[in-house]
């Protein structure tokens, strides 16, 4: 029986691919295949837990593949696409890979193959990444409304240029580590009032949800931080030693040390 299900391959079963596979899961119009480059405890975790198929070879499920995922990292792509070149046939190519742009994967592809840069966050796990895309030159409609179909099983997502993808990988992408690090700090110290850590994480997300909700108004931060800070109270004690301690341009070295490692 020909199924009419778009058929997915994801190349590539770390962290990234299976938060994406955790959304995609829900649409059944999509297929979905995995495999990877021979760890067969992650593949089998991912078909137990996702119930996706997984393969042995992608080269021989190319004719029938419609989109393929790149979900390794960037330092895998030179190779795996000198290979795909050879079967590629007007499959979608996707990328989720810090730093590989259309261009790089055009370069790397035959003419006019489909191709497009997607940087989520692994919040797509619970339906909430904050997706960008960047499209290659010769995406169809018809690819444009399979992209958008897969994006919006993980979150929300945005259309940039490659350039803006680049640029802002760090705050979507990368941030999210920063945000859990200070999530880190401020769950020890509440515990120590005696709390439990369960406790003490839950009343930090809470904080962090109604803060990003604040945010979501509109509002601007250095607003929103004076609403905050009674003056002569007890935050603005608090803000003294972050700006003292520099956390604005710690931030922005942060940012720097990300573009700097994604060039390839
Ligand atoms: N973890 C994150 O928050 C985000 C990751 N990304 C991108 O996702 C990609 C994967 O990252 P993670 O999932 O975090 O890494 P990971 O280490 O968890 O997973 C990488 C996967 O790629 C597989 N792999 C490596 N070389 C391969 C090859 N030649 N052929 C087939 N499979 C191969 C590995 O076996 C593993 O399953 C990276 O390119 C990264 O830039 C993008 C946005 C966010
Ligand atoms: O750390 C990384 O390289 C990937 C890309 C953005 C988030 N995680």
């Amino acid at each position: 029986m020909i199924s009419n299900k778009k058929q997915v391959l994801f190349l590539g079963a770390g962290r990234m691919a299976q938060a994406i596979i955790s959304g995609l899961i829900n649409d059944s119009s999509f297929h979905i295949m995995v495999t990877n480059n021979g760890d067969e405890k992650r593949l089998r975790y991912v078909q137990d837990t996702f119930n996706v198929e997984v393969i042995e070879s992608w080269r021989e499920e190319m004719e029938s593949t419609d989109i393929i995922v790149l979900a390794l990292p960037p330092e895998g792509h030179d190779s795996i696409l000198k290979e795909l070149a050879e079967f590629v046939d007007q499959q979608l190519i996707i990328t989720v890979a810090a730093g590989i742009g259309p261009a790089y994967l055009e370069e790397r592809l035959p003419n006019g193959t489909p191709v497009a840069w997607v940087m989520p966050n692994t919040a797509a796990q619970v339906g909430k990444s904050t997706t960008l895309f960047a499209n290659g030159s010769y995406m169809t409609a018809e690819h444009e409304t399979w992209l958008q179909a897969m994006l919006q099983q993980v979150g929300t997502y945005e259309q940039v240029t490659e350039q803006q993808v680049h640029h802002l990988t760090p705050i979507t992408g990368s941030a999210p580590a920063f945000v859990y690090k200070m999530a880190e700090s401020l769950i020890r110290s509440a515990e120590e009032s005696g709390i439990t850590e369960q406790q003490a994480q839950n009343l930090v997300s809470s904080m962090l949800e109604g803060a990003a909700a604040m945010l979501q108004t509109g509002q601007k931060p250095s607003y929103l931080t004076d609403q905050v800070a009674t003056p002569g109270g007890v935050t603005a004690a608090g803000l003294e030693v972050l700006d003292e301690s520099g956390l604005d341009q710690m931030l922005q070295r942060a940012i720097a040390a990300c573009h700097e490692r994604a060039k390839h």
